[in-house]
Formats: C-alpha cells, sequence, structure tokens
C-alpha cells in the first residue's frame, strides 16, 4: 500500500521494459501498478506475470496480484509515473500525464535516444520529469513472460525521489544506480543503440547478428562516426557496461576470434535477445530510428557536418517502415552501407 514512505507507482505504457522493471520493483516490495493497452491487460490477467533473468532469478504474480489498467485515468492516484512508452508515443502519453496526474506527481522517463526526457519536461510543466536509462534488454517469452536478457543496471537523475526509490530497492533485481550527467548516460547508451537498426534488418537475434563480423563493422562504423560527431560537439559519452566508449568500436569491430573471447565471453548475452527494434519490424509499427542514428544524423546537420553511415541505416529502416520487407545479410547491408560511404571504408576494420 500507498504510503509517504512508499509511493504509489504507475507504470504508463506497461510493455515489456515496463513490466520488466515495474514487476522487479513489485517483488522488492514497492506498491507498483500498471497501465497500457488492453492486450496486455487481457494476457496477464489470464497468465499473470512471470519475470526472469540470466542469474536464474525468478518472480511469479498471479494475475490476482497485479493491477493492470487500461483508462489513463489510472494516472490520478499515481505519486511516481515510470514512463516506459517508446519515444514515438511520449507526445500522447504526455497528453494523458498532463490531463489526468496531479500537479507535482514525477514522472520517471525510461525511453532510449537522448531528448525524450527534455522533450517531457517541456510538455508536463507541472510533474516533475526525472531522466532514466535502461541498459539491459528485455524479451518476451511468451503470454505474460518477460525475461531479462542482457546485463547491466537501471540508471536515473539523481533527486529525491530516486534516491529514495534506489533505497527501497537496494541491490534486488531493478537496482537503480543514480547520475548527476544524464546527458552523458544516454550517448553512452545511444553508441549502444546504433545497433537496434542493424539487428532488426538482420532480423536475427543480438547473439546471432552479432556473431556475424560484417553486422559488427557497419554497428562499428556507425559508433565511430558518432563518437567523431560528439567530440566536435564536446559532450562526452558516459561508459555503460564493461567497454570505455572510445575502446567501443575496436571491440565491436574486431575479428571474431578476439570479439567472442573478450566481449561475448564477458557481457554474456542470452541467445533469446532480441533489440527492441525488431519488436517493431515484427509488429509493422513506427520505429524509434529517428531518435537512435537519427540523433547522429541530426547533430551532424548541427555541425554542418555529415553522418553518411548512420543516415543510410537511418534510410534502410524508413524504408523497411514503408513496407519493404527484406533480410539484409551481413554482407549485403556491409556493402550497402559501407561500400558506398568512403569515411567509413577508411576505418580500417
Ligand atoms: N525492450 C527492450 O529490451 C528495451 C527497450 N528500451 C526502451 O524502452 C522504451 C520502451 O520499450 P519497450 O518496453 O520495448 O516498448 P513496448 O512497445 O514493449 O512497450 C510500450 C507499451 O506502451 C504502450 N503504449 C504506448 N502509448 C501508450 C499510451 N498512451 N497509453 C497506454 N499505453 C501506451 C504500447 O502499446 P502500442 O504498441 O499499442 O502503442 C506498448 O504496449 C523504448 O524507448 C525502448 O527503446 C530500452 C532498453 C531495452
Ligand atoms: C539493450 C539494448 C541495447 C539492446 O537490446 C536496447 O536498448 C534495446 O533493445 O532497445
Amino acid at each position: 500500500m500507498a504510503s509517504a514512505d512508499n509511493p504509489r507507482i504507475l507504470v504508463f505504457g506497461a510493455g515489456a521494459v515496463g513490466c520488466f522493471i515495474g514487476g522487479a520493483w513489485k517483488a522488492a516490495g514497492l506498491d507498483v501498478h500498471f497501465a497500457g493497452r488492453e492486450r496486455l491487460q487481457r494476457e496477464i490477467g489470464e497468465y499473470g506475470l512471470t519475470l526472469t533473468d540470466q542469474n536464474g532469478w525468478k518472480a511469479v504474480f498471479a494475475a490476482a496480484d497485479i493491477d493492470y489498467q487500461t483508462k489513463p485515468q489510472a494516472l490520478r492516484q499515481a505519486d511516481i509515473v515510470l514512463l516506459t512508452v517508446k519515444t514515438v508515443g511520449i507526445e500522447a502519453a504526455a497528453k494523458e500525464i498532463a490531463k489526468h496526474a496531479r500537479p507535482g506527481t514525477r514522472v520517471l522517463s525510461f525511453q532510449n535516444g537522448v531528448t525524450a526526457a527534455e522533450r517531457l519536461k517541456k510538455l508536463l510543466p507541472r510533474q516533475q520529469v526525472l531522466h532514466g536509462m535502461v541498459p539491459f534488454n528485455v524479451v518476451r517469452l511468451g503470454p505474460g513472460r518477460w525475461h531479462r536478457a542482457t546485463f547491466g543496471e537501471l540508471v536515473a537523475e539523481a533527486s529525491e525521489t530516486t534516491r529514495a526509490l534506489a533505497a527501497r530497492i537496494g541491490d534486488q533485481p531493478g537496482k537503480l544506480l543514480l547520475a548527476d550527467d544524464m546527458r552523458g548516460v544516454a550517448w553512452g547508451k545511444l553508441l549502444y543503440n546504433l545497433n537496434n537498426a542493424i539487428n532488426a534488418l538482420s532480423r536475427e537475434t543480438i547473439l546471432a547478428e552479432l556473431r556475424q563480423r560484417d553486422y559488427r563493422r557497419v554497428f562499428a562504423a556507425a559508433i565511430v562516426e558518432a563518437l567523431s560527431l560528439l567530440d566536435a560537439a564536446g559532450i562526452e559519452p558516459a561508459k555503460i557496461g564493461l567497454v570505455p566508449p572510445r575502446l567501443l568500436p575496436h571491440v565491436i569491430g574486431s575479428p571474431d576470434l578476439v570479439f567472442r573471447s573478450m566481449f561475448l565471453k564477458v557481457q554474456k548475452i542470452d541467445p533469446k535477445a532480441r533489440g527492441s527494434m525488431s519488436d517493431d519490424f515484427e509488429a509493422g509499427r513506427r520505429t524509434e530510428i529517428d531518435d537512435l542514428n537519427g540523433e547522429v544524423v541530426r547533430l551532424a546537420a548541427t555541425l554542418g557536418r555529415s553522418a553518411p553511415v548512420n543516415k543510410a541505416i537511418v534510410d534502410l529502416v524508413k524504408m523497411a517502415e514503408a513496407g519493404v520487407e527484406r533480410r539484409w545479410t551481413a554482407r549485403e547491408l556491409a556493402d550497402h552501407v559501407l561500400q558506398r560511404h568512403k569515411s567509413a571504408r577508411g576505418f580500417g576494420y
């Protein structure tokens, strides 16, 4: 039950990330409620909610123990809103929050990309928007079942609210780390998300995709391009995971043997993990591409430069969004993205 030291949390837009984080926090004793689409309400109403992770942790909630609502009026009672819609949904979600949530409600935004929290702060002047970051992958295993398929801890903007949440969750799954430089954290995470589009275009799991060096060459070239623009813009991406940002493309682009023994051995990617953009491809939905590789293209434009590798990737995803169904093999993608762009070809991997 909600109380001053256990506020009522509403996960708004509860899908993969929202069900996992909300469920993990509920298992840790927080007062968590969910709101989202009818199909998920029906599913959880029938199967309950089961969460697992790579460490063998498992939390099982019976349907009766999960409050999953579909009406935005659920926002009225929330002390904290955990916003877990995709970036393409934040404007619509913000309208609902502005209409139904109480002034002063804290809104913790967990989107990928670097601008969601800033956009929300403008759209929700009466609420307190806080920036969050999800480093790990969540994959759906079946009705009501979500699995955390890569490692890393959640990060949120340091504030009284997030400090109290972090203290309550402690070291349990869903652990929350605090940071002052969320811009650096978001850009550090974006470097990893430059692979979301490659993963979706490959139609493979993340592990199967990353085992193929030509996909990694494209990923590494996209990171190199982003890093050079970040340097020019004076933005320092934070280290997310085990590899410092500037080393990342060297590790990603390295030969198979090195990559497998250096990265895959340590980073441990579950064979079931699939990037979140793959879900959008499967559902025929608009993707977050404009907030991922598209953000790099925009940064280049503000600097009077270009970002041909990331732009080529954006264009392929836009084609897929427009209905062009194609599975890009590693060789085809590398040929298409890298061969046409001299700067990427000179990258050396
Ligand atoms: N999945 C992952 O592994 C990771 C995802 N992320 C990021 O987390 C964010 C959330 O991703 P993810 O959980 O995968 O997304 P999902 O699509 O699984 O979940 C979002 C849910 O919110 C629903 N929704 C959208 N708008 C509203 C609204 N106005 N009211 C109620 N429900 C709404 C969506 O329904 P509908 O589809 O019908 O719109 C969907 O069910 C993204 O920014 C993603 O990039 C970050 C790290 C990992
Ligand atoms: C964890 C990661 C980088 C890849 O799965 C992701 O953020 C996503 O799927 O959107």
